[in-house]
């Protein structure tokens, strides 16, 4: 591709053009200077950790042809000055990889809570349903099945993205199903991507650090509804229908009585949730093998997602079943059942998401309700002792501990979740993660349920950007399960 005409895509942003009009051919576009080869585009960003602009030279030297900067380089070669380079980035990644979407059948999922779920499953259906395709999450990234592998950004820049989305186009896939975060709205990432849904979970209290203000977090979220296709479908949950003002075909649903497709019922146990579902193709029993009525929610996004695109609802609600769920959301710890204990493993690190997450433990569990829980670091301060609230009010004991510090003073966070402890509830705090766990399992009672919340399937305690420590809460607890069912054993 010419230089010229990628040129020409960022007329609306460009302020200043230091390019004699020659034919630069394009063999490659990137920002990450590790990616440069030989005539490549390069974006430069000034970001949160680093400017790129500074080794613009470094750059050139590997062989970039053209660069894309937000302000003027020293040195003397072909670029253009722009007033936003991500936005920059999104157009031209469009354009570079051929507006892929338009080839796609392309799913956008956005909410505080649920998107990883609901993606996967959307993902499983349409694969059950006999379409190939991708999906992009914070868990892993799965192109065509024939490439699965961890990101650290649940949405990734507009480059990967787009070019994501034309591998899946080359290798014959048909449908794209991308989690959409709110920082990827805000950076520009999915700008210039086109979607036939996008659906929205909910909007609750998160990420108040990124975004300052919740009327600006839900404004961001919002913007997902922009990027529909011309005969695109907005998905909205119920309780946050009211606040999808966009001129958009919008289809609701949830368990109130003005949703298209409506939860007339549910009913949970440990294996999951059943529930019958109303819409204007009648009335229908679905399950889905995660227990709780948001995952009834998350299933009826997808169903309702799929109908409206012409699927046949039986075939939806068939495929559904055969979906094993999501690693480290309400996943049961099989080894718990050697103790007596019921062991769930959940990712919930939002008030909601807690709160959820201890609704659905508290109407299955037989017996007390043991829950370890922290809250993580650079990340919305303001949320931390809503969080303890919410734990304590539905927990018989409390077990505050060491969730991600990202930098910050582990003691310091523990003190501002245990600030929002009410009094009177019994709780402890104990800043070694494993020992929080053993001390639940301990105290735990057979029949009792422990809830290790926060960090699902996550690998790794992040202290710091230089200190990543390997900790997976399933595999910590199953080693600790062990060793107590072996001494058991040796008592008996
Ligand atoms: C604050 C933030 O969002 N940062 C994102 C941003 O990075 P950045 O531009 O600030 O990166 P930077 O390291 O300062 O580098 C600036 C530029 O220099 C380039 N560079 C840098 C170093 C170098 O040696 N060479 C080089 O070329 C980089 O490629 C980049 O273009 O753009 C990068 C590419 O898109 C992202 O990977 C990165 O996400 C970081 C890893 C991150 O943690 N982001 C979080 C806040 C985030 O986006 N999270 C949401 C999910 C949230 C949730 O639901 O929990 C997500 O979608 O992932
Ligand atoms: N529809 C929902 N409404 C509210 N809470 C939910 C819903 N679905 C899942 N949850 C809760 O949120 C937790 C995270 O779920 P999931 O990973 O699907 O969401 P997410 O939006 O991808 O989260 P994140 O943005 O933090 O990665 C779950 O473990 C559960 O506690």
């Amino acid at each position: 591709m010419l230089v010229r005409n990628l040129i020409e895509a960022i007329d609306e942003v460009t302020l200043n053009l230091q390019f004699d009009g020659e034919d630069i051919v394009i063999t490659g576009i990137t920002n990450k200077s590790t990616e440069v080869r030989p005539g490549y585009l390069f974006i430069c960003h000034k970001g949160s950790r680093f400017d790129s602009h500074e080794i613009a030279s470094e750059i050139i030297k590997k062989g970039a042809s053209f660069l894309v900067v937000e302000h003027p380089i020293s040195v003397d070669f072909p670029h253009v000055v722009v007033s936003d380079s991500r936005l920059a980035e999104s157009i031209l990644s469009a354009l570079y990889y051929d507006d892929p979407f338009n080839k796609l059948l392309t799913i956008g999922i956005t909410g505080t809570n649920g998107k990883t779920t609901a993606a996967h499953l959307f993902h499983h259906v349409l694969k059950t349903l006999g379409s190939n395709g991708s999906m992009l999450g914070t868990i892993y990234y799965d192109i065509l099945g024939e490439q699965k592998f961890h990101h650290d950004n649940t949405t990734p820049d507009a480059i990967e993205i787009l070019k994501a989305m034309k591998n899946t186009v080359d290798r014959s896939g048909k449908h794209f199903v991308m989690e959409v975060s709110s920082h990827s709205l805000a950076m520009k990432r999915v700008e210039s991507v086109k979607f036939d849904i996008a659906a929205l979970t909910n909007i609750t209290r998160d990420h108040l650090d990124f975004h300052q203000t919740f009327d600006e977090y839900i404004k961001t979220k919002l913007h997902i509804f922009d990027l529909l296709k011309e005969f695109g479908i907005a998905v909205v949950s119920d309780e946050f229908e009211h606040i999808v003002n966009k001129r958009v075909k919008k289809v609701i649903y949830g368990m109130s009585e003005n949703s298209d497709y409506r939860i007339l019922s549910a009913e949970i146990d440990k294996f999951g949730t059943n529930f019958v579902l109303k819409s204007r193709f009648g009335e229908h029993k679905c399950s889905i093998n995660i227990p709780g009525i948001h995952n009834a929610y998350n299933a009826t996004l997808v169903i309702a997602s799929l109908c409206e695109l012409g699927y046949d609802i039986e075939s939806i609600i068939e495929a559904i079943k055969s979906f094993e769920g999501v690693e480290g959301r309400f996943q049961f710890i099989r080894e718990g059942t050697l103790v007596g204990i019921d062991i769930v493993v959940d990712f919930a690190h939002s008030p909601d998401a807690l709160e959820k997450t201890l609704i659905t433990a508290r109407k299955i569990a037989s017996g007390r309700i043991i829950t370890v829980f922290g809250a993580g670091g650079q990340a919305d301060k303001g949320k931390r002792p809503m969080m303890a609230e919410v734990v304590c009010r539905y927990s018989d004991v409390s077990i505050i501990t060491t969730d991600d510090p990202r930098g910050e003073d582990p003691e310091e966070i523990l003190f501002e979740v245990e600030k929002g402890v009410p009094s009177g509830s019994p709780y402890l705090v104990i800043p070694d993660r494993k020992e929080a766990i053993e001390t639940a399992l301990t105290l735990a009672n057979r029949g009792d349920m422990v809830i290790v919340a926060g960090r699902g399937h996550e690998e790794y305690q992040i202290f710091s950007d230089e200190r990543k420590i390997p900790f997976k809460d399933a595999e910590v607890i199953r080693k600790i399960l062990l060793k107590e069912y072996e001494k058991e054993k040796k008592r008996v």
